[in-house]
């Protein structure tokens, strides 16, 4: 005999106590990200990030991407259906996002100069909806409010050969905070679309980023020879064991020379793996590289987005 449909009345019980049920496993999460704050308060990282990681040992920054990216990943191996992935993860999103307020308070800057709605929508997407917002017309006064408001953290188109302000080179300074980028959105996709491998905004924070086990580095050259094709270049980071591809350079005119003249340029590149600033391959290439470089710093990383095609150029 074929079970007896349930009353409406008996499945709205039901859901009620499900609901009630939700609200004592966030409470339990909730205790816990409270704790979590408290140690990195005391200087407990709390994760098994390299030194010098976001906000530097002991500084407590809050928020922790390559962390979070570890989660998102999980979480979209989990069996959800019918409840569609994307919608699983924006729902995370959202726990993460609205429990940073227990460890403090966290603050997004935003460079838009032009349409900010796309970005907004990438931001509160994965910052959720008390996403604290600031907005700025360039990327100085993102990394500015970076250094100066606490658990800042920005958001700054991706460089492409259009741009032409190459604000990564502040992320390449020697001394005093020199703020890294720290992840990248978008992260995830709602809808399950593809996403590009290399995010269209990078995040910037106060030191280097934990490792979340997939991850792309970004690595700041100076190149002082006048004749340096890019393959050439590449091909160096190759000799050091490292897959590199050409993100930016700038050019010569903004470096205050004559263009003509050629000279010193920095270049942007991007390499496949997590490196700490003291990688041995770094110093393989700077090796390798010789009297054609000059200055060479690891300036972040980003979690490689999920479901993200393969590399490209
Ligand atoms: C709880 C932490 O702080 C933040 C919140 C997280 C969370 O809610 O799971 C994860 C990483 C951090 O951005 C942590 O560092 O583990």
């Amino acid at each position: 005999m074929a079970e007896k449909p349930r009353s409406l009345e008996t499945l709205r019980k039901e859901l009620d106590q499900l609901d009630q049920d939700l609200v004592g496993l966030l409470r339990r999460r909730a205790a816990i990200v409270q704790e979590v704050g408290r140690s990195k308060g005391r200087g407990g990282r709390g994760t098994s990030a390299a030194p010098g990681a976001a906000g530097g040992p002991g500084n407590g920054f809050i928020l922790r991407p390559g962390r979070e990216a570890e989660i998102l990943r999980r979480l979209a191996q989990a069996e959800a259906a019918p409840l569609e992935n994307g919608n699983l993860l924006r729902i995370f999103r959202e726990v993460i996002g609205s429990l940073y307020g227990l460890q403090g308070r966290v603050r997004i800057a935003i460079q838009a100069d032009g349409d900010r709605l796309g970005v907004w929508d990438v931001a509160r997407n994965h910052f959720g909806a008390s996403a604290q917002i600031s907005w700025h017309n360039d990327p100085g006064a993102v990394i500015g409010a970076v250094c100066e408001v606490p658990n800042c953290v920005g958001l700054i188109p991706t460089p492409d050969d259009e741009g032409r302000v190459y604000w990564w080179r502040q992320l390449a300074a020697t001394a005093g905070l020199v703020p890294k980028v720290i992840g990248g959105l978008p992260f995830y996709a709602i809808d399950g679309a593809a996403l590009p491998r290399r995010p269209a905004w990078l995040m910037v924070g106060p030191g280097m980023p934990d490792p979340s086990g997939d991850d792309v580095s970004l690595v700041y050259v100076t190149v002082e020879l006048e004749e340096m094709s890019r393959g050439r270049f590449i091909g160096m980071f190759a000799d050091a064991g490292l897959t590199a591809r050409m993100v930016t350079a700038t050019a010569a005119v903004e470096r205050g020379s004559d263009p003509a003249a050629g000279g010193p340029r920095d270049f942007l590149v991007e390499i496949d793996d997590f490196l700490p600033p003291d990688d041995p391959r770094i110093e393989a290439f700077r090796r390798r590289a010789g009297e054609a470089v000059s200055h060479v710093a690891v300036i972040g990383a980003y979690a490689v987005p999920l479901g993200a095609g393969p590399a490209s150029g």
